[in-house]
């Protein structure tokens, strides 16, 4: 029986050896073949720590010689619609500039890449990565001492807040307090110049907008997250001395724009014969927006930037009170919804097959229309293009960059 039983331990053992070795051996092929590719973020770092990348970095925040410009500024979102104008303008001008942008494919990113050569064309290096990523943050302020951050990159669009809010959270609400821990930090602080939303007047009914009304009804969450972004502000403001200038922006539109808006899908549906959704409020009551002609929101921004004062702290220290301003940039002469797209037909010269319905429910509002004496006191804003002006120059853009042939009055 012992000798039975000694014959059937050792065959036991024999089976757990051999299944013991199979096991490792399958783990040691699995680690060596299978191991899964390095992730963008792991292979980004490797670029981010190349020499190039750091010249790159160093030249592109050089002012021009030859001025007296002294303003170095960090873009954030850089290679998205508005990044890529403000960055343009500020190069041009002769303020070193360091772009910061993670390329999402929230809407197609090669759009995003050809803004990007263009930036690099004229000088302006668009570093790829995330504002969330502390460490890469870090480096770049370890880099560069940085005047000013014009933080533009956001989660943009008030519908799609319903189909992944969580990107909304990671990049409006977590990114932004990703940024302004980095700025209050640094030494010296830069001011920070960011793009709020007119989507924070949500569903005050008091027009036009100001500065002054309530902002306590956001009707999206992309709304809310901006709106969440002026409170933190004022936190980092307070607590930090950081100078901090919130912008207000009202549908901005215009060349090299953002595909996801709706002047610019009208645009590729008309074209293409597909049909558009024109939306109304209860009662047939109009829709109407209060578009805002991109040219003149970049000589919002840089306004905005030129008259912030200084950060008062350093190293994570406030030293006194410091400038805390919320304007709104919009043009101040509201269209219907309607109207966009009658001038998008005549410009086109093809009819659109609409289909109008009521808004669903959705985070739209029915209308924004600005009030913008404080911009204009305080910045020297002044809007001066049109809708018929600037969607003239939006379509000759866009038949220029998509191929299309002269079909068109422009
Ligand atoms: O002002 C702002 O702060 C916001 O402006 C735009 O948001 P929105 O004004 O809703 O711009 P669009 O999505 O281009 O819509 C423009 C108008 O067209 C209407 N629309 C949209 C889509 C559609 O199929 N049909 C339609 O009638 C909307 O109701 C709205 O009145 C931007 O998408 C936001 O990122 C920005 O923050």
């Amino acid at each position: 029986m012992y000798k039975s039983l000694f014959v059937h331990r050792s065959r036991y053992h024999s089976i757990s050896k051999l299944l013991f070795w199979t096991l490792l051996f399958l783990v040691v092929i699995f680690f060596v073949f299978f191991r899964p590719p390095p992730t963008p973020d792991s292979s980004r770092r490797l670029l981010q720590d190349g020499p190039d990348w750091k010249s790159r970095v160093l030249k592109s925040a050089r002012p021009k010689s030859g001025t007296n410009r002294r303003r170095i500024v960090l873009v954030t979102g850089a290679a998205g619609f508005v990044g890529t104008h403000v960055s343009a303008a500020l190069h041009h001008r002769g303020d070193g500039v360091v772009g910061l942008d993670n390329f999402n494919s929230y809407y197609n990113p090669s759009l995003k890449r050809a803004r990007r050569a263009l930036l690099e064309r004229a000088g302006v290096f668009v570093a790829e990565g995330d504002i969330n990523d502390a460490e890469l943050l870090k480096k770049l302020f370890g880099l560069v001492k940085f005047t000013h951050v014009m933080h533009l990159a956001a989660q943009a669009g008030v519908r799609y807040a319903m189909e992944n809010p969580a990107s909304y959270v990671k990049s409006n609400i977590a990114g932004l307090v990703s940024v302004l821990e980095v700025c209050k930090s640094a030494n010296p602080q830069p001011a920070i110049i960011w793009a709020s939303s007119s989507s924070v007047y949500g569903l005050n009914t008091k027009t036009p907008f100001s500065e002054e009304d309530r902002t306590d009804q956001p009707s999206s969450l992309y709304a809310a997250t901006k709106k969440a972004g002026e409170e933190i502000a004022h936190t980092y403001n307070h607590i930090y001395g950081l100078s901090i200038t919130g912008l207000r922006f009202f549908t901005v539109y215009g060349p090299w724009g953002r595909p996801d808006m709706a002047y610019f899908f009208f645009t590729k549906n008309i074209l293409e014969g597909e049909k558009i959704t024109i939306f109304e409020g209860p009662d047939h009551a109009t829709v109407g927006r209060d578009f805002t002609y991109i040219d003149d929101i970049v000589k919002g921004c840089l306004a905005a930037l030129d008259t912030a004062k200084k950060s008062t702290g350093s190293g994570g220290k406030k030293k006194g009170p410091a400038q805390l301003r919320v304007f709104n940039l919009g043009n101040t002469s509201p269209e219907p919804v309607g109207n966009l797209v009658y001038i998008l037909e005549k410009l086109l010269r093809v009819k659109a097959k609409k289909d109008v319905l009521p808004m669903p429910a959705n985070g739209d509002v029915l209308y924004t229309h600005a009030n913008i004496s404080l911009a204009q006191r305080e910045l020297g804003y002044k809007p001066s293009t049109d809708l018929k002006t600037g969607l003239k120059k939006f379509v000759r853009w866009y038949l220029d960059y998509y191929g299309y042939g002269k079909k068109s009055s422009v």
